[in-house]
């Protein structure tokens, strides 16, 4: 069995995040949902939700669904990097994503969740596709659609295609040759504590020379921007004119009308490049001539994150066989 689903930006603008239309229940409720590597809960707006904290997200109603079952005793919190959270409840429904269908997934209602969720409007939930050790569910900790999915799927493997301000493509199954360019570059993957872990060979700002250094750090398609060592991200921005780190904006910022240099990172041998537009990022509000950068530190989170303005560049295979390995290939 084999399923591909879209990616959708959430802003035309800018990518904060990309949306999966699913169907949970019966009969199929359609939500659109965040699909996370950095996480393993799958949480949902719901029925269940303090109305207060629903501002226009599609909700799925258990009551409505005759397959839904409730999880007796079984809660869940969930604590994220932007110290944003939820917490809730726990069914098992149908639960599909481009057709491929997982008949007891564990689908986590939430009853409350923070204000940073109630105003994005466009994300109704999120999908954890990082590691089951991950998942937040109490007393039994549950299995990610990916992990139910894998025995029934044609490889145990699941593939991020994501563009830049365009749609892309989460492809379960399969690898499809027509999404990328030459060889796919595997690496090991460190599994504990449950993120997609992997550790690339260096990078290189612009056409400067190369810099070997391992850089250990998770790919997470739901962080939109990309977090590195503060001593690799000086050396990108002290390439752009009137680039500052600015404590008030929390972070780089430069001028929107700098041409920005691309930034490469290692994979093994090969490498994969950023474009400079992927880095320019957004505008610090509407219409400002100053801009955020895509590409910031990452010494107050303690981990590299290889965000969306990563994985945007490149062709991500999340291998989930035995051991599990991670994929990048140009495209
Ligand atoms: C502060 C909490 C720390 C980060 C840690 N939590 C995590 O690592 C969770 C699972 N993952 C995350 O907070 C991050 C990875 C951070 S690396 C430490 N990934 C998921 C995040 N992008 C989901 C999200 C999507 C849209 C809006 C906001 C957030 C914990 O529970 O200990």
């Amino acid at each position: 069995e084999k399923g591909s689903a879209p990616a959708i930006p959430v802003d035309p603008r800018f990518d904060i995040a990309y949306v999966t239309p699913v169907t949970i229940g019966t009969p199929p409720q359609t939500l659109y949902l965040d699909f996370d590597t950095g996480s393993s809960d799958l949480w949902v707006f719901s029925s269940h939700t303090l109305a207060s904290q629903v501002r226009g997200q599609m909700i799925y109603s258990p009551e409505k669904s005759t397959t839904a079952k409730l999880l007796a005793g079984h809660t869940w919190s969930i604590r994220y990097g932007d110290g944003s959270g939820s917490l809730g409840n726990v069914y098992t429904d149908n639960f599909t994503v481009g057709g491929v269908t997982v008949t007891s997934q564990a689908v986590q209602t939430a009853q409350q969740v923070s204000t940073s969720f109630t105003s994005e409007s466009d994300i109704h939930g999120l999908v954890g596709l990082g590691f089951s050790t991950l998942n937040t569910v109490y007393p039994n900790g549950q299995l990610t659609f990916f992990d139910n999915a894998k025995s029934q799927l044609d490889s145990p493997v699941f593939t991020a295609d994501l563009k830049w301000k365009k749609e892309g493509t989460y492809d379960f199954g399969f690898i499809d040759e027509t999404k990328y360019t030459g060889e796919i570059t595997y690496l090991p993957v460190q599994t504990d504590p449950g993120y997609w872990t992997f550790t690339s060979s260096g990078y290189a700002v612009g056409d400067g020379s190369f810099n070997q250094v391992s850089i250990s750090g998770i790919a997470d398609t739901a962080t939109s921007l990309t977090y590195l060592p503060t001593a690799v991200v000086t050396s990108y921005w002290r390439q752009v004119e009137g680039a500052v780190n600015s404590q008030y904006y929390g972070g780089y910022v430069f001028p929107c009308s700098s041409k920005l240099p691309s930034f490469t990172f290692g994979v093994g041998s090969a490498n994969i490049t950023i474009p400079g537009s992927y880095i320019n990022y957004a505008q610090i509000t509407e219409g400002s001539p100053t801009c955020f950068g895509g590409l910031q530190s990452s010494s107050g989170l303690g981990i590299n994150i290889w965000g969306d303005v990563a994985l945007k560049a490149a062709f991500v295979v999340f291998n989930g066989g035995n051991p599990p390995t991670i994929g990048w290939a140009r495209k």
